[in-house]
């Protein structure tokens, strides 16, 4: 319940940051909607009474009364609802916009490979989509709900305090409602299995893919009586689920209908008495049958605005974490260009949220101006490795320093801007071709010279030639006269992109040829390792390779192998293939698969 109310607490300052004045007219409106029809009963009450007494003028007014209530009631949430679906629509853009920061603005990128961040990002994003302005809604509701109630409350126990017991009588129908939906939903959930089916067979029927084998193999007939059978099985669970869920649903009813009927019966022997009037008698039916709507509509209200709340909490939760990977205090800048090198003393690493560390005492020098290749066996650590080197994560113990300098402690903007780096699980921007490429650098990017110098680099100029409008063609799905590319021509551009900074300190290529073939990422590495000289020359730049080819591998100045969670062999290929180790019975596997 806590929760609950600090949500929608979060949701209403959320409101009135957004407008103040549109969160206060619907919430006005809304106040007016809730409260017309408890206050049209007295004034119904009031007519009826007027009429018995043949009171003109009396009833008049009193039918004038119930009319503008009526008319209030019907209208106020309409002109409400322009308002907060105004509201509830820029709330549900201003979180997105908090998803969107929290996703980017953080230095590291923990967050996003923790399974429970992950959880609540996937709720969320359900949440914002599905409830959006309903939330608003709910909160505003509520608020003119949590007024009706009272005033029908207070006008009832004027009339019988027995009377105030009605609300009770309201949960048999809404418990006995929730219970039906759980009997549907139980029911779905048994029927799913044949509704898949059939809806599969449905679309093999149709599919023009699966025309060429139906045919040989003569199965239309067979496709239809299993396709009739899955429906009829699914259709019967279905049935059988809807005749309990409407059983459950009016015994609910009958339970409120006696109750109703009691309490009119009350007010009624009362006004027999000559202790109550016939105003009174019309009073209770119209106040009862309100309550029974006043009720179900709060639990509604009160199950959104739990969602709602759960939502803002998840919001913060997300945003704590995030926040606690911000770098505070004075950072250092990068440095022009590496003299020294990059070293790694002690260093461990365990994800976190994981028990298990991945790597452990990790020292090692990748001295300036070298290109280091980083071999070992599946899930040996080697992109954990260069992800520590991109600092998108902090060891857990031990320093990674540069030139000296804590990576900690370098300014993570300024770090980044000298880092190039090529992915395998690379990005597939829907942009022109030239921006595509030239995002790998942003200042430079519609830069023709820099995007074609880029690409050369990458081996991979000849992407654009198969394009109909070369750096200027859109590309992707998403436009309708966009190019489509193959997985290949994607990573070639990728790669492309890892290329643009041309002072980079650290170039990380991370498996980021393996739509390639054999022979091409060969050709490209002997590219980039002519690339990796000159910038290790002007920047003392170090290019760290990740590779499962040893013919790629080979050309790097430096091996490491990752193995138990250690550096366990590095130097030349020379070197470690003399050493007889794991490098050189790797190697050797891969060399005889390719004899
Ligand atoms: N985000 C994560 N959370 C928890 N464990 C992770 C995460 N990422 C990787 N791991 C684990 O860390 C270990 C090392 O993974 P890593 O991706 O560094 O291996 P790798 O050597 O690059 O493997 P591959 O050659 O298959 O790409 C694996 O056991 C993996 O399951």
């Amino acid at each position: 319940m806590r929760q609950t109310v600090s949500g929608s607490w979060a949701l209403f300052r959320l409101a009135g940051r957004i407008s103040p004045g549109k969160l206060t007219l619907s919430s006005v409106l809304m106040v007016l909607q809730s409260v017309a029809l408890p206050l049209a009963a007295p004034a119904l009450a009031v007519l009826t009474d007027a009429a018995v007494a043949g009171d003109a003028r009396r009833a008049s007014i009193a039918a004038v009364l119930v009319a503008v209530l009526v008319v209030a009631a019907l209208t106020a949430g309409h002109f409400a609802h322009i308002f907060y679906f105004e509201l509830g629509d820029e709330a549900v853009m201003r979180l997105e916009r908090d998803l969107i920061g929290l996703s980017h603005d953080s230095p590291g990128i923990e967050h996003h490979e923790r399974p429970e961040y992950a959880d609540r990002l996937q709720v969320l994003r359900t949440e914002l989509n599905r409830s959006g302005w309903g939330s608003m809604q709910a909160l505003l509701s509520a608020i003119g709900l949590g007024v009706a109630l009272v005033i029908t409350g207070v006008l009832l126990a004027e009339l019988n305090p027995w009377l105030l017991l009605l609300p009770l009588a309201a949960l048999p129908p809404l418990v006995l409602g929730r219970r039906a939906e759980n009997v549907l939903g139980a029911a779905r959930a048994d029927a799913a299995a044949d509704n898949r089916r059939a809806r599969h067979l449905f679309v093999l029927s149709l599919d023009a893919d699966a025309a060429k084998e139906l045919r040989t193999c003569g199965l239309g007939e067979e496709v239809r009586t299993r396709l009739r059978r899955s429906w009829d099985a699914a259709t019967a669970i279905l049935w059988a689920g809807e005749v309990r869920a409407d059983a459950l649903r009016a015994a609910g009813q009958l339970a409120f209908a006696v109750a109703y009927v009691a309490a009119t019966l009350l007010v009624l022997r009362d006004a027999v008495a000559g202790q109550r009037t016939v105003g009174d008698v019309v009073l209770v039916i119209t106040l009862a049958s309100q309550v029974n709507q006043q009720v179900t509509a709060a639990v509604t209200i009160l199950q959104q605005l739990q969602r709602a709340a759960r939502s803002m909490t998840d919001l913060a939760w997300m945003r704590s974490l995030v926040q606690a990977q911000t770098v505070h205090g004075a950072q250092v800048a990068a440095p022009d260009e590496l003299r020294d090198g990059i070293r790694f003393d002690g260093v461990s690493f365990t994800y976190p949220g994981t028990d298990a560390p991945v790597l452990e005492a990790v020292d090692l020098v990748l001295p300036a101006g070298t290109s280091v290749a980083i071999v070992g066996e599946n899930g040996a650590g080697k992109t954990t490795l260069v992800k520590l080197l991109c600092r998108f994560y902090a060891p857990t113990t031990g320093t990674i320093t540069v030139d000296g300098v804590d990576l900690h402690d370098l300014d993570p903007v300024g770090w980044r801007d000298r880092t190039a780096a090529g992915f395998q699980d690379f990005c597939r921007f829907e942009l022109l071709a030239r921006q595509n490429v030239g995002v790998g650098d942003l200042p430079r990017i519609e830069s023709d010279d820099a995007v074609l110098g880029a690409l050369d680099r990458a081996h991979s100029s000849d992407v654009l030639a198969r394009l109909d409008d070369g750096l200027d063609t859109q590309l992707g799905t998403s436009h309708a006269d966009g190019a489509q590319l193959s997985g290949g021509q994607w990573q070639k551009l990728a790669l492309g992109r890892a290329m643009m900074r041309e002072q980079p300190l650290l170039v990380v290529l991370d498996e980021p040829t393996s739509a390639l073939d054999a022979q091409a990422e060969h050709d490209l590495y002997e590219r980039y390792a002519a690339h990796a000289k000159a910038v290790g020359a002007t920047t003392g730049a170090v290019t760290v390779l990740v590779s499962h080819r040893f013919s790629t591998v080979r050309m790097a100045d430096l091996i490491l192998v990752v193995a138990d969670h250690r550096i366990v062999e590095s130097g030349s290929h020379e070197e470690l293939v003399a050493l007889g180790g794991l490098y050189a019975e790797l190697f050797g596997i891969q060399a005889a698969a390719y004899l």
